[in-house]
């Protein structure tokens, strides 16, 4: 009987797609799956409330005291299940196998029963030969009995009944081995709809998981939609192998090992010649498949790089408009789709010249199995249902061969792909907690110092801050100013814990920074920044990141207090109105407006302004400054700006110059002081004139 996995590869090796084979219907495996059917998603982190009155905040919001404490590290919901920690992801990186390995363990009953209904299959399969053999001699037997009608030969009654019931036994025997086939493929194919689809969940999640500890620099080295094509990339692989070693590897594997004992109870000469042609034939195929390997790695680099290019200039597409570089971007595109359009033919090419050694080997070696059957029965050492059932496992275990090598050329393919997006996603961590990292052992007050903190941006020539020193009191506002270039940015960064220090220490409230957990260091740090990150979500939810737990009525006070809550309640659907992709439907002094209220609703005892007002026109800045009055009350601000008005309420001016602070004082005192801060104000004094 023929398996129904040789008929489906077949079929496969026309199409130009490698992929998952489909078994056709009957006795035959499931379909090939989707991946991400059935996921778990991660859902919406809090239940809205619908009890919720809006609240009525009256006037301008009430600074949050200053010892509330900061909002509490995020918890643990039931969707952020680890299967794999980081250590050991990063510990099988370059071992595909490994990783496949290491999540089919954390589900071993499923798999274990889809082995079993394969295996169960395939014994069946097999086992319809042997019972097909029996039929056919059978049958010859209660023939010479005359169960055709010869009436001497009807005579002898009593021996052709028994030859009947040995018929009709056979067929039974038969029919319950054929229906026993197609069962076990069904049984195996529902259990797998489930076990490979949450593998797949399993993959992604903790590559997401690894993928947002990576730090800021890994992701400014790297096209984010590479990152992602690789994270669906690797689930997709691991997906189509599971299918694939299932469906289409491991039944040629046991049907060839199955047909082999089978063989000997007929010759075991035979057996063993066969023996030694299929595993030299494997051997050949593989060694031939491993050696195609730089080919199909060539194409999953090429094919990565095509979803980031894509995914690149879709972000960038006001740049490109306003260039009018349609075409140039065409141009580039088609280039880089012509590469990985070749490097795919180049792997598709190699696989069809495999299979096309194959195929010429196997009729070659077929043909002789077939003549040597019949030279046994010519000698009388076969019966007629031994020449049947040798014919049948004879081509078994040929086309298993072709199964097994097509297969593990496809299986080698996909491992590939595997190994390399492994190999980008999977490197450690550069920044992750010390292991003897603590959280504040009080509320903290805000008192920021650095001291003699010098750091260098990787190969650069010298170090963009050298023995620094600042110290900040709680509750103090202090304005970072200097040319271009001097290392505000760079400042605010570090104390954020953004990259390493080399020399020196940070400390908040007393606590080396590099000792904090990172919970406890972001929940002590609000930002707003002049370009505000927005997620392609509602108006409430974009808020609401500040702090996940907060109620409803929560948001909105915060919105109010950030002087947002006006605007917000005029667009088409409130705060539930999406805001498009990374905020396009709001102006910048909104979007900025948005950053506050999540400043607001973070509560953090140290706030970091960084340009936040530097791109806005004066009404926007105007309102925006409003609200940042109000988010500093009570809070250790830092403040980098360009614009000295700003800063002209703070207690403190740091003007900075090539990593050194050339002055420190209030602004008051620094205005009447000859020196760089006077001359800055007198700048841009002339200038503001210049542009009157
Ligand atoms: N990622 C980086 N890699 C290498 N060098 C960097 C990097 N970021 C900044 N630098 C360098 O560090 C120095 C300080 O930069 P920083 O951004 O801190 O200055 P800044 O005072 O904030 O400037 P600006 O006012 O223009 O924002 C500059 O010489 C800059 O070229």
């Amino acid at each position: 009987m023929t398996s129904p996995t040789q008929e489906s590869s077949m079929a496969a090796s026309h199409d130009d797609t490698p992929r998952a084979h489909e078994p056709d219907a009957g006795s035959s495996p499931p379909p090939g799956l989707m991946p991400g059917q059935g996921m778990v998603t991660d859902g919406h982190h809090r239940e809205p409330d619908p009890g919720d009155p809006p609240p009525i905040v009256q006037g301008p919001a009430v600074p949050l005291p200053p010892d509330t404490p900061p909002p509490a590290p995020e918890s643990r919901s039931e969707t952020d299940r680890i299967t794999l920690s980081s250590a050991e992801l990063v510990a099988i990186a370059g071992r595909p196998i490994s990783f496949m390995w290491a999540y089919v363990r954390r589900r071993p009953l499923a798999h274990f029963c889809i082995l079993l209904s394969v295996l169960c299959a395939v014994g069946c399969a097999v086992g319809s030969s042997y019972a097909v053999n029996r039929l056919v001699d059978t049958l010859k037997i209660a023939q010479n009995y005359g169960a055709q009608g010869s009436p001497e030969a009807r005579s002898v009654q009593g021996a052709l009944h028994g030859a009947m019931f040995g018929v009709w036994s056979t067929t039974a025997f038969l029919a319950l081995l054929i229906t026993l086939d197609n069962l076990s493929w069904r049984v195996g194919g529902f259990i797998s709809t489930r076990t490979f689809v949450q593998v797949t969940g399993d993959v992604r999640r903790d590559l997401f998981r690894h993928l947002l500890g990576h730090a800021p620099s890994y992701f400014a080295e790297r096209m984010p939609g590479t990152l992602a094509s690789r994270i669906s990339a690797t689930a997709q692989s691991m997906f189509t192998v599971e299918n694939l070693i299932t469906w289409n590897v491991m039944p040629p594997c046991l049907n060839v090992g199955f047909s082999i004992l089978l063989m000997i109870t007929v010759s075991p000469l035979m057996a063993g010649t066969l023996v030694v042609l299929a595993a030299a034939l494997s051997f050949l195929m593989f060694r031939l498949a491993a050696a195609g390997r730089p080919l199909h790695h060539a194409y999953a680099t090429e094919a990565a790089q095509v979803d980031g290019e894509l995914l690149d200039v879709i972000n960038n597409m006001p740049l490109v408009r306003v260039f009018g570089a349609f075409r140039r971007e065409r141009n580039r595109f088609a280039a880089r789709l012509e590469g990985e359009m070749t490097s795919r033919s180049r792997s598709l090419r190699y696989l069809e010249r495999l299979r096309l050694i194959h195929a010429v080997l196997t009729a070659l070696l077929t043909a002789g199995l077939l003549a040597w059957a019949v030279l046994l029965w010519q000698s009388g050492q076969a019966t007629v249902g031994d020449v049947v059932m040798v014919t049948t496992l004879g081509f078994n275990i040929l086309h298993g061969t072709r199964d097994l090598a097509v297969a593990l050329v496809e299986t080698i393919q996909y491992v590939a792909r595997l190994s390399e997006a492994l190999t980008t996603l999977l490197t450690p961590h550069d920044m992750v907690d010390a292991t003897d990292a603590v959280g504040f052992d009080h509320v903290p007050n805000g008192s920021v110092v650095f001291d003699h903190v010098t750091y260098s941006y990787p190969g650069a020539p010298k170090p963009v801050l050298e023995e620094f020193d600042l110290d900040i009191r709680p509750g103090t506002r202090v304005g970072l100013v200097g040319r271009s270039g001097s290392g505000k940015t760079t400042v605010l960064q570090l104390l954020q814990r953004m990259r390493f220090i080399q020399g020196g220490a940070i400390r908040i409230d007393g606590q080396d920074i590099a000792r904090l957990t990172e919970d406890a260091l972001r929940s002590a740090i609000s930002v707003v920044p002049q370009d505000v990150s927005m997620f392609h979500r509602s108006v409430m939810d974009n808020i609401r990141y500040g702090k996940p737990e907060a109620t409803d009525a929560e948001v909105m006070a915060a919105a109010e207090a950030a002087g947002c809550r006006e605007f917000i309640e005029a667009m088409s659907e409130g705060f539930d109105t999406e805001v498009g992709d990374r905020g396009v439907k709001l102006s910048g002094g909104q979007r900025q407006r948005l950053a506050i209220a999540r400043a607001f609703l973070r509560n953090s005892p140290i706030l970091l302004l960084d340009e936040a007002t530097s791109a806005l026109d004066s009404e926007s800045e105007f309102k925006v400054q409003e609200a940042l009055n109000r988010l500093m009350q009570g809070r250790t601000v830092i403040a980098v700006a360009h614009r000295l008005s700003t800063l002209r309420d703070f207690d403190r001016i740091v003007v900075m110059q090539s990593g050194k602070i050339l002055q420190d004082g209030p602004p008051e005192v620094l205005e009447r002081t000859p020196g760089p801060y006077r001359d800055l104000l007198s700048r841009q004094a002339m200038n503001l004139e210049a542009v009157e």
